[in-house]
């Protein structure tokens, strides 16, 4: 039961060898201060602190559904090259309550409705994404970029019942929501219909908004450190000379490398065109364009970004990309929440006539081979079965978890080995800096049966409000163009949108 990885030796474990990475909503992440290890312990509402919600056995049952289900389902969908699975390990209770005290006052005050699970000793331990391997002190720190993408396709108008769901994505209706609800002071002009594309300048106007209000779908580490990312609760826009100050270095080349001289927008754009290769890469067999039934499910009128603007022709993503894997699982969701909530309540009626079908039809796992076999071997036509309820409610928990998982593309340098003679002659020249990068997809846990119900719950408030406010939103609630940002924009846009 106990398996132990090995920097982990049990009796040795010390709070101080660990400190605060980072957290979402329902698992907080510390990491090792030598090794690049990351334990992600689980999270409990605050008020079952003093009642754990679950036992021991039952926390060790849900981390390990999350590593079946990464390894046996997710893995095999998104393609194993960029899974990282990590092992259950079983922590000494004495410093997990340590590491709780110890690190409390670096979490967010908005996320502490939730507290840190000090009575199961379980979590997840993983390869630290955001310091990959052991980098010489004397080099320049990787750069990690982490992206929670969100859905990147409209659903098909078979199945929903208002016209706006086909024409707006849900990323940018759900940011009227979040504003209008004070989760956020300001709305994201970030498209995931743009990024998932394929399309360079789509991507580029993409990347730009994310990193002009990144909200919880956008970080930047240098060296392991979180370097960039949303403050909560902040009037004040991102700070972007600040994190050009971080990036000048890993860009500087030819003269520039002697007399520091490059632009901001230059600096700004060599970055997001090698943050959108290493999106694009994987050495796939050409491009294709995604079948969302025609051009007209992957463009979103929200999107700020002017179609006419499209200069360069290349469309689609390539079929080994990072992009294509998450948006092909996103799309097994194919009647939408509410085509397919009436095979939930099928599937529920069921359960309750037959409680102990729940196991046969692996409604709560395990997440082994049978499962994915249900979900793959999915009839097109529905013959009313329970069966084939089950196999769509599968695929639409797999797609939620594509939906809400997070890309971390980790540059490194090149060019500063010795014997990187290709490197060096970058630099000398006028070439721009390589990097060689890899891409890791982060967060594929399972997400509930039970969560279909609150799913459409929120999906009619997303709609509903943005209807009721026809898409207009409070004065302010834009971000202000940053000078930087703005200036590119009024100045040549060749620059700003050149081919990557
Ligand atoms: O429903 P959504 O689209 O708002 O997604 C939730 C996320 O909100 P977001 O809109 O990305 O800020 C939400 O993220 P935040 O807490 O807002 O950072 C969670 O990822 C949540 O997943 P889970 O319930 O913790 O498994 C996500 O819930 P699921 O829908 O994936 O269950
Ligand atoms: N293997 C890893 N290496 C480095 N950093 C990681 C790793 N796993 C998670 N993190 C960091 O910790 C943060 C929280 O982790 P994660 O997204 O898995 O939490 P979560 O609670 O499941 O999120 P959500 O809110 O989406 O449910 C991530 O955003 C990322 O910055």
């Amino acid at each position: 039961w106990f398996v132990v990885a090995s920097v982990m030796e049990l009796d040795k474990m010390d709070e101080n060898d660990w400190k605060y990475h980072g957290e979402g909503n329902k698992s907080l992440v510390v990491s090792h201060v030598q090794h690049s290890r990351v334990l992600r312990l689980l999270k409990y509402p605050a008020e079952d602190s003093e009642n754990p919600p679950q036992t021991a056995e039952q926390a060790f049952r849900q981390i390990q559904n999350i590593v079946d289900f990464s390894s046996n389902v997710m893995s095999s969908l998104l393609g194993e090259k960029f899974i990282h699975s990590g092992e259950v390990v079983k922590l000494p209770l004495e410093f997990v309550r340590q590491l709780s005290i110890k690190i409390q006052h670096q979490r967010p005050a908005w996320r502490c409705d939730k507290v840190m699970d000090i009575y199961s000793g379980c979590a997840l331990c993983l390869p630290n994404l955001t310091s990959p391997g052991l980098y010489q002190p004397t080099h320049t720190p990787p750069l990690c970029i982490e992206i929670k993408p969100k859905c990147g396709f409209l659903p098909s108008p078979k199945h929903v019942s208002k016209d706006i769901k086909t024409k707006v994505c849900r990323f940018c209706m759900h940011q009227h929501y979040k504003v209008a609800n004070g989760k956020w002071k300001r709305r994201s002009l970030y498209c995931p219909l743009d990024l998932f594309s394929g399309n360079r300048q789509r991507m580029h106007f993409a990347i730009r908004h994310l990193i002009e209000e990144p909200q919880n779908n956008f970080k930047i580490f240098k060296g392991g450190q979180c370097i960039y990312s949303s403050k909560e609760g902040s009037e004040e826009s991102m700070d972007l000379n600040a994190l050009l100050h971080h990036l000048r270095p890993y860009f500087l080349y030819g003269n520039n490398r002697i007399n520091s001289h490059m632009t901001s927008k230059s600096v700004l754009n060599d970055f997001i065109q090698v943050l959108g290769n290493a999106l694009l890469s994987g050495g796939g067999d050409g491009r294709v364009l995604m079948d969302r039934q025609g051009e007209g499910r992957s463009f979103c009128e929200a999107s700020l970004f002017n179609m006419e603007r499209i200069r360069h022709g290349s469309q689609g993503l390539p079929t080994d990309s990072v992009l294509f894997r998450i948006l092909q699982t996103q799309m097994l969701d194919t009647l939408d929440i509410e085509g397919l909530y009436p095979l939930y309540r099928r599937i529920e009626q069921h359960l309750q006539d037959f409680p102990k079908e729940r196991t046969r039809l692996q409604i709560d796992g395990p997440y082994n081979e049978a499962f994915l076999e249900k979900l793959q071997k999915c009839s097109m036509e529905d013959d009313g079965s329970v069966e084939y309820a089950v196999a769509k409610v599968h695929q639409y928990r797999v797609a939620m978890t594509a939906k809400d998982c997070s890309i971390m593309v980790a540059l490194v340098p090149s060019g500063e080995e010795a014997d990187d003679d290709e490197g060096q002659r970058r630099l000398r020249e006028f070439k721009p800096p390589a990097f060689s990068y890899s891409v890791s997809i982060l967060d594929l846990d399972p997400k509930p049966f039970d969560s279909i119900p609150r799913q459409l719950r929120l999906d009619q408030k997303i709609v509903s409000c943005y209807l009721r406010t026809g898409g207009a939103l409070p004065k302010g609630s834009l971000p202000p163009l940053s000078g930087i940002i703005a200036a590119a924009e009024r100045e040549d846009c060749t620059l700003l949108f050149h081919p990557m």
